[in-house]
């Protein structure tokens, strides 16, 4: 393999992604140094790099078919088929007839022909394909595709070929991760730098096995102007040992010293239940489970601490967890609590009580001034509620529409779904990479509130955005434990996946 292409999925180091703006200026900055030839450079590099990791990917070096679309998205496609067939693979491709050609298509066209590439115009699918290579769109698609390379993806959606995407599958936002009618791709090759759309919204559920060529440069020093989205992975996880007081002290510390939660259950005992289950396992040294039902059993749960609504006022310095299975209480202990947690975590119901009641809404907003932070948990119909929209419009930019929450309510948020967005006011947001569909059973979002609620307890003067992200990549790199597929991963199952996966220091 190219020592310039890696491996991205599963993420397991400090990765960043760019917007389109910032990749065509990088792009014209790297081409600045190298301009003249035609390809350019940096199309025989991305076409170079797609050739070797076909050839990995298909030992065997059965029948490759490539599509290739009117812009240089196409013309890396083009260079990779020259390369293939420079090699003695067996080599087709489809070009659309009758379009105007970028001077570098232009010229990756005629090199491949002149190597023996076979060029259709014709898009049905050869029988013999055994890999597709999706070079139709990049990062110019404006738009959900449309006209003759809509039909194209439309004659390939039920071919059994395996794919390969270059730069992104084609119809994908590379910024917001919309989906434009992409095909759903085993690998996709993304180039220079990867792109925030690859990650959340239709990212994952098109991308397949996600890979990064750099083009060939070294050092990933000159990025701070290119205002980078930090992905959070696995590695996350390790992060957690500069903050949690057990890793410093590890003989002399006591429960005191581990801070203690303070979770406000609702009518659905069982979510108030899962949530301070997860906030004792993830290391909080005291946790408190209120309700307003004083009769609380809990023959699995004795080391929590029973206590009444009201019971903050008694233990102020204490991280509230509220809103889990809240269902339709008085509003009037959850205005208390908003206003009164030293450290808020916000989820479900409590974040329904907000969107609908502007009392609230004022209350959580007066929170950051008075240096009271906040970390608001909303799934995308949620964060539809406070933002007044419908929820399309949330998961057509779910980037903006975390800042905006964030923004409006002056907090932390989790924007949860696939790949999970942590927005912070007046900072880029983080996009988690871990995690999958086994998160999707009755109870998991419960256990994310509790855990974050759990690390900052311990952390109290823990950045809340870094936290969060270290929380959220905690619980899906449990889900990750589990394979994709069928498998689903209970509530209870998950909270002891996530214990096993306490860091542990090396002292
Ligand atoms: N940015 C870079 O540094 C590099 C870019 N390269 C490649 O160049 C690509 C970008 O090339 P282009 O800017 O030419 O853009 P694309 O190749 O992504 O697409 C542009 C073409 O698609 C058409 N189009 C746009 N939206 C459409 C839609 N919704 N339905 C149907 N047709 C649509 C446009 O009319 C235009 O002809 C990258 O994605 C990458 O693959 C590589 O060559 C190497 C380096
Ligand atoms: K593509």
């Amino acid at each position: 393999m190219s020592a310039s292409i890696r491996r991205l999925t599963p993420l397991h180091a400090p990765e960043a992604a760019v917007g389109v703006q910032a990749i065509r200026a990088l792009e014209s900055q790297r081409l600045g140094a190298e301009r003249g030839a035609s390809p350019s450079p940096l199309m025989e590099r991305a076409g170079w790099d797609a050739a070797r990791l076909l050839r990995a990917l298909n030992p065997a070096r059965e029948p490759v078919h490539i599509l290739c679309g009117p812009g240089n998205n196409g013309g890396d496609g083009l260079v990779c088929a020259r390369h293939l067939r420079q090699m003695g693979d067996d080599i087709s491709v489809y070009l659309p007839e009758s379009v105007s050609r970028t001077a570098d298509q232009a010229a990756a066209l005629a090199a491949a022909i002149q190597a023996g590439v076979t060029v259709f115009t014709n898009p049905s699918p050869p029988k013999t394909t055994r890999w597709l290579v999706d070079a139709l769109l990049g990062i110019g698609a404006q738009g959900p595709v449309h006209g003759a390379l809509a039909e194209t993806l439309h004659l390939w959606a039920q071919h059994p070929a395996r794919r390969l995407a270059l730069d992104l599958p084609s119809g994908l936002d590379a910024d917001s991760g919309a989906d434009g009618g992409a095909l759903r791709c085993d690998h996709t090759l993304t180039f220079l730098r990867s792109k925030p759309g690859l990650w959340t919204g239709a990212g994952r559920g098109v991308c397949g096995e996600i890979w990064l060529s750099t083009l060939g440069e070294g050092l990933i020093s000159d990025d701070a102007p290119l205002a980078p989205i930090q992905l959070g992975g696995h590695h996350l996880i390790t992060d957690w040992l500069q903050w949690s007081p057990r890793s410093r002290q590890p003989h002399t510390s006591h429960k005191g010293r581990q801070g203690d939660v303070f979770v406000a259950g609702g009518e659905l005992l069982g979510a108030g239940l899962l949530a301070a289950q997860a906030a004792l396992w993830s290391g909080a040294g005291r946790v408190r489970l209120a309700s307003a039902q004083n009769s609380l059993v809990l023959p699995h749960s004795p080391e929590l601490i029973l206590d009444a609504l009201d019971g903050l006022d008694r233990h102020p310095n204490q991280t509230v967890v509220v809103g889990c299975g809240w269902g339709n209480q008085s509003s009037q202990p959850l205005e208390h609590l908003i206003e009164r947690a030293a450290r808020l975590v916000l989820d479900a119901d409590g974040l329904n009580a907000v969107a609908h009641n502007p009392n609230l809404a004022q209350t959580l907003r007066s929170r950051s001034p008075l240096a009271r932070a906040s970390i608001l948990t909303p799934h995308p119909l949620e964060a539809a509620r406070l933002l007044g929209c419908d929820v399309s419009t949330v998961q057509r930019d779910r980037l903006a529409a975390a800042q905006a929450i964030a923004e409006q309510f002056r907090c932390t948020v989790v924007l949860k779904g696939s790949g999970s967005v942590i927005a912070h006011p007046n900072r880029q947001p983080w996009i988690n990479t871990t995690g999958h569909n086994a998160l999707a059973t009755a109870g998991t979002g419960d256990v994310l509130a509790g855990w974050l609620g759990g690390l900052w307890a311990q952390s109290p003067t823990g950045d809340p955005q870094h936290l969060a992200a270290i929380g959220v990549a905690w619980h899906g790199a449990a889900a990750d434990a589990v394979p994709t597929g069928s498998a689903p991963l209970t509530a209870t199952e998950l909270i002891k996946a996530m214990y096993a996966l306490h860091p542990h220091s090396m002292i």
